[in-house]
């Protein structure tokens, strides 16, 4: 794993969010995007070599909806960028963790992605980014 590649933070009002995080950081989001497959819509902000992504449902059955139905508002997760993801996932099964999607699906900001269960790491869900090649 290369550095962590964004922090995922579920929020309830998207518009609400960006403005706050825009006096926060004291820049705008660069982009949106809908990933209809994870029913959310997210907004990067540029941090450093990071970003911070934020979530709203689009969806009620949305992670991010029952996220909040349980918890609150906050960090959601945490990404790290990797070169080949189908390579880690398999050095990640062989150590004995939870992999939610085997296949990597479709996310946001060109990215392949996979998912941990919080339950193997720690109560942290964590996400897996490799760039996909254009
Ligand atoms: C925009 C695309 C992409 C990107 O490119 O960046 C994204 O970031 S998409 C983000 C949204 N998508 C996902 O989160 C997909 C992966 N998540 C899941 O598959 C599920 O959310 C889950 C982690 C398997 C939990 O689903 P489920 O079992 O249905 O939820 P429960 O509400 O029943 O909770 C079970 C258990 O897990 C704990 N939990 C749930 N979410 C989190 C979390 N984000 N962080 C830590 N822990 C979490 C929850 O508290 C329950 O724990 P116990 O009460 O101890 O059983
Ligand atoms: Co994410």
């Amino acid at each position: 794993m290369r550095k962590i590649e964004h922090i995922g933070i579920a929020v309830s009002d998207l518009e609400k969010s960006n403005e706050l995080f825009h006096k926060l950081l004291g820049k705008k989001h660069f982009k949106t995007e809908t990933v209809a497959g994870e029913g959310v819509e997210t907004s990067f902000f540029q941090v450093g070599e990071t970003k911070v992504e934020l979530l709203q449902a689009t969806r009620p059955d949305s992670p991010i909806a029952k996220y909040l139905e349980r918890k609150s508002e906050g960090i959601h997760h945490i990404a790290f960028d990797v070169e080949d993801i189908y390579a880690e996932v398999e050095r990640l099964k062989t150590e004995g963790f939870e992999i939610l999607n085997e296949t990597p699906k479709e996310g946001a900001d060109n990215k392949l992605v996979v998912f941990l269960h919080p339950r193997s790491t720690n109560g942290v869900l964590v996400e897996l980014c490799q760039e996909k090649y254009l």
